[in-house]
C-alpha cells in the first residue's frame, strides 16, 4: 500500500495540463471490440483503472500497440472467447468498475459475454439493473449465479432494435446497450438515456466508424443498426472531473493556476458550481486562468438562503466532483449543504476533513453541513487514509492546504484516476512524496 507525505500550505503557481478523460476511456477502450478493425485512441491517460482495462483487452486477444505515451492503436480481429473462462480474467474484471462494458461489443458480436460483478470505489449500492434490462430488451438472456456473483449473459440471434426507457440514466449501463444496439437488427430508442460528454464522445466515434445514432447529447437516443463497423482514430476529451479537483485546489491553497486547454464548453455546470462556491476563474481562450484568492465567499440564493450543491445526471452536476466541492468550502466563507444524492457512502471520509479541524455536520449518509472558516482557522495535517477517488483527491486538497505534515495512506485509489498527481503538483510547487 503506497503513501503520501504531504507538507500543507505551499501556495502553487504554474500551468496545469489536464490528463484524458478516465471515465471517457473506459467506454472508448471497450468500444474498440465493435470491430475487426484497426482503431487508433489519443490523449489516454497513464492511469490504472485504464491500464488494467488495456491489459484485459490484450489478453482477450486484441492486439495493442503503443505509438506514443498516450497513444494505442487496438484491434480486435482475433478474440479469444475462452479467455473469459479463467481466473485471471475474473479478477481483471473485477477490479475495475470499465469492465462491464465489455458487455455490450461482445454480445454484439459474438453473442455471448460473463462477468464477474465488476469492480470500482466501494461508495454504495452499484446496481446493475439498468444494463441488463437493456440488453435483455434487445434480445439476449441473461442468469446471475449469487454465489460466485458472475453474470452469463448470452443472445444466439442477432440483437434486435426496439424502444425502451431506462429505469435510471446510468452512465455506464447506456454505454452498454449503446454499444449492443449499433449492431442490432432494426431501430433501438433508448429514452432516459444518460448523456454526459462520455456518452457523447462514444456516439460520436461510433458514428465515425459506421454506426447510426441521432439524439447525441439528449436523453433520447435513436440508433439504427448496420451490419458491421469499421475502424477510425478518436481523440480523449480532457479529464473534466481532474479540471473540477484543479479549481478546488487553486482556492484551497492560495494558488494561482492556469488549466491549459480545458475544452471548457464541454465543462458543463461545473465553472459555474466553483464560482457558487466563491471561486474566481477567467477563461482565456480555453485556458482557465484561477487567481490566488486571500478569501472566497459561498453565495447564497436571492432569497438569502443557504446553498445547495447536489449531483444530478448531466447535465447537472457530477457526483464524482462532490468530494471536491465539499472540501473547497471548508475554508470558504459562508455556509453550503452537500448533497450527495447517487452514492449512500461517498460522504463518511468527512470524519478526517472534522479531524483536521473542519466545521461539518454530516447529517446523513447522503447530505452534509459545511460551514467555511474563511480561512481563519487553517486545517491541520493528521494521518488518514484514501477511502475511494474522489474522496482521496479531496484529502489530498485538504493535506496540501493544511498546516503541517498529514499522511494519506491507500495512495493507490487516487492513482486510479489521477495521472503522476504527486509529480505534477510538486512541479507547480506542492510538497508531495511517494512513500
Ligand atoms: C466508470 C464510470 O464511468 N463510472 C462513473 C459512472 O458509474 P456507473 O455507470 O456505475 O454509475 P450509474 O450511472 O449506473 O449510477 C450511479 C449511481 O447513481 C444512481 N442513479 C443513477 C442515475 C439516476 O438517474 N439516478 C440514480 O440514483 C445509481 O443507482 C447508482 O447508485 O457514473 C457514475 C455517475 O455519474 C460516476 O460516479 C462514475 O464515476
Ligand atoms: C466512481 C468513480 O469511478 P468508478 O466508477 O470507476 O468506481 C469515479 O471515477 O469517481
Amino acid at each position: 500500500m503506497a503513501s503520501f507525505e504531504v507538507i500543507g500550505g505551499n501556495k502553487l503557481k504554474g500551468d496545469i495540463h489536464p490528463q484524458g478523460a478516465k471515465n471517457e476511456a473506459l467506454q472508448i477502450l471497450c468500444a474498440v471490440l465493435l470491430t475487426a478493425e484497426p482503431v487508433t485512441v489519443s490523449n489516454i491517460p497513464d492511469i490504472r483503472d485504464v491500464n488494467k482495462l488495456i491489459e484485459l483487452l490484450a489478453d482477450l486477444g486484441v492486439k495493442v500497440t503503443r505509438n506514443a505515451p498516450d497513444t494505442y492503436t487496438f484491434q480486435a480481429d482475433d478474440i479469444n472467447l475462452e479467455y473469459l473462462k479463467t481466473d485471471s480474467y475474473v479478477a481483471q474484471g473485477r477490479a475495475i468498475r470499465g469492465s462491464v462494458m465489455i458487455m455490450g461489443p461482445l454480445l454484439a458480436r459474438f453473442g455471448t459475454c460473463m462477468l464477474p460483478k465488476p469492480g470500482g470505489d466501494k461508495i454504495g449500492r452499484r446496481r446493475m439493473d439498468t444494463h441488463f434490462i437493456g440488453l435483455q430488451k434487445l434480445g439476449a438472456t441473461f442468469t446471475y449465479d449469487s454465489q460466485d456473483s458472475f453474470f452469463h449473459i448470452e443472445a444466439p440471434n442477432k440483437l434486435k432494435g426496439t424502444y425502451m426507457l431506462l429505469d435510471e440514466a446510468s452512465v455506464t449501463g447506456t454505454a452498454n446497450i449503446v454499444m449492443g444496439a449499433v449492431l442490432a437488427e432494426g431501430i433501438t430508442t433508448i429514452y432516459n438515456a444518460a448523456c454526459e460528454p462520455y456518452l457523447q464522445q462514444l456516439c460520436k466515434m461510433l458514428c465515425r466508424m459506421g454506426a447510426k445514432i441521432t439524439g447525441v447529447g439528449s436523453n433520447l437516443l435513436t440508433i439504427e443498426g448496420v451490419e458491421k463497423l469499421g475502424g477510425t482514430e478518436h481523440r480523449m476529451l480532457p479529464d473534466m472531473i481532474e479540471i473540477g479537483s484543479f479549481m478546488g485546489l487553486a482556492a484551497m491553497t492560495g494558488s494561482e493556476i492556469t488549466i491549459k486547454n480545458a475544452q471548457i464548453p464541454e465543462l458543463g455546470i461545473i465553472p459555474d458550481t466553483f464560482r457558487s462556491l466563491g471561486v474566481k476563474m477567467e477563461f482565456q481562450g480555453d485556458d482557465i486562468y484561477l487567481p490566488a484568492q486571500d478569501h472566497y465567499e459561498i453565495d447564497t440564493y436571492i432569497d438569502g438562503s443557504i446553498l445547495t450543491i447536489a449531483d444530478q445526471i448531466w447535465p447537472g452536476f457530477t457526483p464524482d466532483l462532490i468530494s471536491v466541492a465539499l472540501v473547497t468550502a471548508t475554508q470558504a466563507k459562508g455556509t453550503v449543504l452537500i448533497h450527495q444524492k447517487m452514492f449512500e457512502s461517498r460522504l463518511f471520509f468527512v470524519d478526517k476533513l472534522i479531524d483536521m479541524g473542519a466545521q461539518i455536520i454530516l447529517c446523513d449518509p447522503h447530505r452534509a453541513t459545511v460551514i467555511g472558516q474563511n480561512r481563519q482557522i487553517p486545517l491541520r495535517g493528521i494521518s488518514m487514509t484514501s477511502p475511494d477517488i474522489r474522496a482521496g483527491v479531496a484529502l489530498l486538497i485538504a493535506a496540501l492546504s493544511a498546516e503541517g505534515r498529514s499522511i494519506i495512506d491507500n495512495v493507490e485509489q487516487i492513482d486510479r484516476g489521477y495521472q503522476y498527481i504527486d509529480k505534477r503538483l510538486n512541479a507547480i510547487g506542492a510538497d508531495i512524496r511517494r512513500l
